[in-house]
């Protein structure tokens, strides 16, 4: 886990913990070369929260997965800090015969943790997302938001300085997702883990990110970003987070028509 002050953002200039350079995407399809992603730089600094947003289908989850490092951009550079980021999609994608705990141990193993070490791990992380009881619960005897805590322990475990997530919160009711959201922040706050989050609720954005980084579509372009300075925990009835979460629907909404879609 990262000391919380390694990750503190406002700090000296670092290396930053994703950096993508002039990033192009195209996909060969039946009707031609499709390009996806066009010209996208963008840096994460060490510890910094960005929520990427934008209309589906505008390219998000191709530009988390090249961060991922599962495909290559057709041109342009990524480079990640640490090693391999940790990953975190709406499916939990846990194993169903395993427990929480032997979930989460299954990465720490995969990691060369050693044996006696997995354990006592497996159950700070669990307590880490209010799951201290869990250890021996299988994924059916869980609700869906115990599951996606579960997730992010397990994504945790892989001990990254990156946590790149896909619409982690989307399939949860709004209850659910707004309790989520203050679990993550509390957790992005100790661990000083760099969170890049895609969404295509503005709300979500404007409640959880440092700064938000809309999309264009076809192809997908950085048409604007916000940096949000309001404090942690926001919540996302706050009279600050409708107003920003407003302008940004406006833009988005700009973006959308711009290319005759929806
Ligand atoms: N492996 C692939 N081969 C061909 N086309 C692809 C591939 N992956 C993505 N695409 C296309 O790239 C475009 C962007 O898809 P992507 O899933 O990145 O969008 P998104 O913004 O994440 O959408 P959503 O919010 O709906 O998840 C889509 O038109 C999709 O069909």
């Amino acid at each position: 886990m990262k000391e919380a002050a390694s990750g503190a953002a406002g700090l000296a200039p670092r290396t930053p913990a994703v950096r993508v350079v002039g990033a192009h995407k195209s996909f060969v399809r039946p009707e031609g070369v499709q390009t996806v992603l066009q010209d996208i730089s963008l840096d994460v600094a060490p510890g910094e929260f960005i929520c990427l947003l934008g209309a589906s289908g505008c390219g998000k989850s191709t530009l988390l997965n090249l961060v991922a490092g599962l495909d290559e951009p057709s041109s342009g550079r990524i480079e990640v800090a640490g090693g391999r980021p940790a990953l975190m999609f709406q499916e939990h994608a846990l194993f169903p015969w395993l427990t929480a705990g032997k979930n989460i141990e299954l990465v720490l193993r995969l990691r060369g943790v050693p044996r006696p070490e997995r354990r006592a791990r497996a159950e700070e992380l669990l307590s880490l997302v209010r799951l201290q009881d869990a250890y021996d619960k299988r994924v059916h005897e869980l609700s869906g938001g115990m599951r996606q805590r579960v997730a992010l322990a397990r994504a945790l475990a892989q001990d990254s300085e990156v946590l790149l997530m896909d619409e982690p919160f989307a399939a949860l009711d709004a209850i659910t997702r707004d309790v989520l959201h203050e679990e993550l922040t509390r957790i992005w706050q100790e661990t000083g883990v760099s969170v890049l989050f895609v969404t295509h609720n503005v709300r979500e954005a404007v409640r959880l990110a440092q700064r938000v980084v809309l999309l264009s579509c076809r192809p997908g372009r950085i048409a604007r970003e916000w940096t949000i300075d309001m404090p942690q925990p926001r919540r996302i009835e706050d009279p600050a987070v409708a107003e920003l979460s407003a302008e940004i629907t406006d833009q988005l909404r700009k973006e959308i028509r711009r290319h005759g879609r929806h």
